[in-house]
């Protein structure tokens, strides 16, 4: 029922663009500024002569600057800043569309002879620059390739090519073979499934279907030498460490994936919602906790603050606590029963569970939502951090977070919402506002994240849970990870040692030199 909704219900009410790339709302009333670049330093040129090799082997190149402009703006806060002010974030590159896997291959031999950059887009819906060609070069769109190739219906595993945007994917899926991802991220008709897995991404069903890592049963990725790998056929394997899940999360900077296969389920068509209000977020996780621990997977179980249960569902006084299940009628409602049992001694009101889930259901797709309820001046920036901790940090991280950003002179207020659960933890996400003087835009934007991260890295949290890195947290992913990160950049060096793969990502040395935020 949810599932089949997300299909039927217009995503943002029906304000995007089906089968490519949504440009950012700013972008509507601001066209390609003629500024310096503000993301951009050294920049690799693509000489004529790489550019007729090109043209030789891809669907299409694009080399006019306000093209280029326009195909690279994608939905980050930190590219918004400089566009809005006239400084486009990456004018300088070459975009080459590609149509399928051989022009894939072709693209990346060009790139590995000549040493170029290489970047991959998609969708162009993340939220941390992980798109942008930082230092020029290649700009390689994959959009083109957009469609599911075959659908075992016995095992029910789809193969799907990797430019396919998600809302033609699931009604494909659903439609013809009666089955479901169940992978409902919040910008799934913006974005396309090879992105998803490139970023590591969440559904808003998580709870119930795991995130995209869980779903993956195999990719084909395109390495940086221009060879093409297949990683995976089968639902669990011990024949060493689980290679596909190296390049689930590489952000485009270990090679291309243009082919996967996905995990189905099959169409539920029942589901139930229940809503409890809580005196404190703590008791409100503490039953999400207890949820969890006792063996229920309800699909959605997504807590509010006082300041979210306000703008989201009109309840401020409360820490509102959605939850809802569907599928098998027997399996919800054993579900449910657990749930009604946890929250009953614990919540302080019941509240009217089908009309809280039938706002949600109504409003989850719109975008944009962390900047509601705020009067958006000149120098307004909002912008959302979602990270992952374990149960006995959660509460003290939403403290120490909340009060580091609200410390960073111009911070109007922070917010959260856990929106994904399991035994052992959950992601909390928070939403930033501030305000500043217009051009100390950028120098809050980056003291509130500094502000952020030093919370997390300190209790050791994951500093992202489905977003990913991009340029954004690429100066944190050193200390987030510790001793762990010399083994990301040994198998970065082994598999791409000219570091052509979307340098300046994922906080990993780059050969072309440092980046600008
Ligand atoms: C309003 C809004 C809501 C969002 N909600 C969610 C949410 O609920 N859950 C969630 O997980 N995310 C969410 N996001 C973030 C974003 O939608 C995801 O990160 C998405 O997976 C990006 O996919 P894309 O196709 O747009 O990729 P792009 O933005 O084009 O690229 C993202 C990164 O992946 C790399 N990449 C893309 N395709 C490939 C490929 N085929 N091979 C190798 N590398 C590749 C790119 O190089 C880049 O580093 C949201 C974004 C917005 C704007």
């Amino acid at each position: 029922m949810i599932s089949r909704q997300t299909v039927t219900h217009p995503f943002n009410r029906g304000d995007y663009v089906v089968g490519a790339p949504t440009p950012p709302r700013w972008a509507a009333a601001c066209p390609p500024g003629t500024g310096p670049a503000s993301l951009q330093a050294a920049v690799v040129e693509v000489a004529a002569g790489v550019l007729t090799e090109l043209r030789s082997v891809a669907a299409a190149v694009h080399t006019d600057r306000d093209e280029v402009i326009r195909r690279t703006r994608d939905w980050w806060a930190g590219t918004s800043i400089g566009e809005t002010d006239g400084e486009p974030a990456t004018p300088d590159a070459v975009i080459v569309e590609v149509a399928d896997e051989e022009q894939v291959a072709a693209v990346v031999r060009i790139c590995r002879a000549h040493g170029l950059p290489l970047t991959v887009s998609a969708g162009r819906s993340n939220v941390l620059g992980a798109a942008l060609p930082v230092f020029g070069g290649v700009v390689l769109d994959v959009c083109r390739l957009n469609r599911i190739v075959s659908f075992d219906a016995e095992s029910m595993i789809v193969e799907v090519q990797a430019g396919m945007f998600g809302d033609l994917f699931e009604k494909e899926l659903q439609e013809e073979h009666g089955v479901t991802t169940g992978h409902w991220p919040s910008a799934f008709a913006i974005s396309t499934v090879g992105g998803w897995a490139a970023c590591r991404g969440a559904g808003q069903l998580s709870t119930r279907y795991g995130k995209i890592e869980d779903m993956v049963v195999g990719l084909d990725v395109v390495l940086p030498d221009g060879t093409t790998a297949s990683y995976g056929t089968y639902p669990r394997a011990a024949v060493g460490p689980d290679l596909r899940q190296l390049f689930i999360g590489s952000e485009g900077t270990l090679g291309v994936i243009t082919r996967l296969r996905l995990r189905t389920h099959r169409l539920p068509e029942y589901a139930r919602g229940l809503a409890y209000g809580f005196g404190t977020f703590a008791a409100g996780l503490d039953a999400c906790r207890e949820i969890l621990q006792r063996g229920a997977t309800p699909a959605v179980l997504r807590l509010y603050d006082g300041h979210e249960s306000g703008t989201h569902f009109a309840e401020p006084g409360t820490n509102l606590l959605l939850i809802a299940d569907e599928g098998d009628p027997a399996l919800v409602e054993a579900t449910m029963a657990v749930v009604e049992e946890v929250c009953g001694g614990r919540a302080t009101t019941k509240l009217d569970g089908a009309a809280v889930l039938a706002r949600w259901l109504d409003e989850r797709m719109i975008v944009g939502k962390s900047g509601d309820g705020f009067a958006k001046g000149p120098g307004f920036v909002a912008d959302t951090c979602e990270i992952a901790a374990p149960w006995s940090a959660l509460q003290a991280i939403y403290d120490e977070v909340v009060a580091a950003v609200e410390a960073v002179p111009g911070t109007l207020r922070v917010s959260a919402h856990q929106s994904h659960a399991y035994t052992d933890g959950a992601c909390l996400y928070f939403s930033l506002r501030g305000e500043v003087d217009r051009p100390r835009r950028r120098e809050w934007y980056r003291a509130a994240w500094d502000a952020a991260n030093e919370v997390l890295i300190r209790h050791g949290a994951a500093i992202s849970h489905h977003h990913g890195v991009g340029l954004l947290r690429s100066p944190y992913v050193e200390p987030a990870l510790g001793s762990g990160f010399g083994t990301l950049v040994a198998v970065k060096q082994a598999l791409d040692p000219a570091g052509i793969m979307n340098p300046g990502k994922l906080g990993l040395p780059s050969p072309f030199g440092a980046v600008r935020d």
